[in-house]
């Protein structure tokens, strides 16, 4: 199948349902698509394969590259430093596979930055109250974070609507509908 553009960048609120449409995607073409790999600065988890689960690299090397410019995110967890590179983005190009990048919106302005060329997907609640029953009803998160994800979807939902920002708005509704939607977006 034919697609609009090499690299996808999916993105909006926490809760929004970029998840649950990309799981949907992957299932139904399980061989189209690929996530890029990340890098970490904390060590491999038994089991953990370099290149394949993460770039597992030391800390003051990725600081370097961040420093220059060479990822499109990168944010410190407890710690260690975790962020996705340009190059492995276009190192599932290179390998075959069509790139889809689940990012927030820093990560949206950040590629826009780079020679990388997507297709920018925006995914829209329906409105601030359903997305807050679906982040509850999901129940992954503790009432703190849950306040925070709502607040930062505030500004999601802002950048979202800039005319512009992105080349599809999907408005995560029905999923069904919402699912088609991004198949539209995605195959010419
Ligand atoms: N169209 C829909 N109708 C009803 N519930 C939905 C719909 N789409 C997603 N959900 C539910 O909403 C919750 C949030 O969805 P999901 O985890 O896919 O969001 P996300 O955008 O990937 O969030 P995050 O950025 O935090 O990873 C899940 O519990 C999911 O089952």
């Amino acid at each position: 199948m034919q697609t609009a553009a090499k690299i996808f960048v999916i993105s909006g609120p926490s809760g929004s349902g970029k998840s649950t449409l990309l799981k949907r995607l992957f299932s139904e073409y399980p061989t189209t698509f690929g996530f890029s790999i990340s890098h970490t600065t904390r060590k491999p988890r038994p089991g953990e394969v370099n290149g394949k689960d993460y770039h597992f690299v030391e800390k003051p090397d990725m600081e370097k590259e961040v420093e220059a410019g060479k990822f499109i995110e990168s944010a410190t967890f407890s710690g260690n430093m975790y962020g996705t590179s340009i190059k492995s983005v276009e190192d599932v190009v290179e390998a075959g596979k069509v790139c889809m990048l689940d990012i927030d919106m820093q990560g949206v302005q950040s590629v826009k930055k780079t020679q990388l060329n997507p297709k920018y997907i925006f995914v829209q609640p329906p409105s601030l109250e359903i997305l807050e029953q679906r982040l509850r009803g999901r129940g992954t998160e503790k009432e703190e974070a849950v306040l925070a994800r709502l607040e930062a979807s505030k500004r999601e939902l802002e950048y979202g609507a800039l005319p512009g920002a992105y080349d599809h708005v999907i408005v995560n509704d029905d999923l069904e509908t919402a699912y088609n939607s991004l198949k539209n977006a995605i195959f010419v």
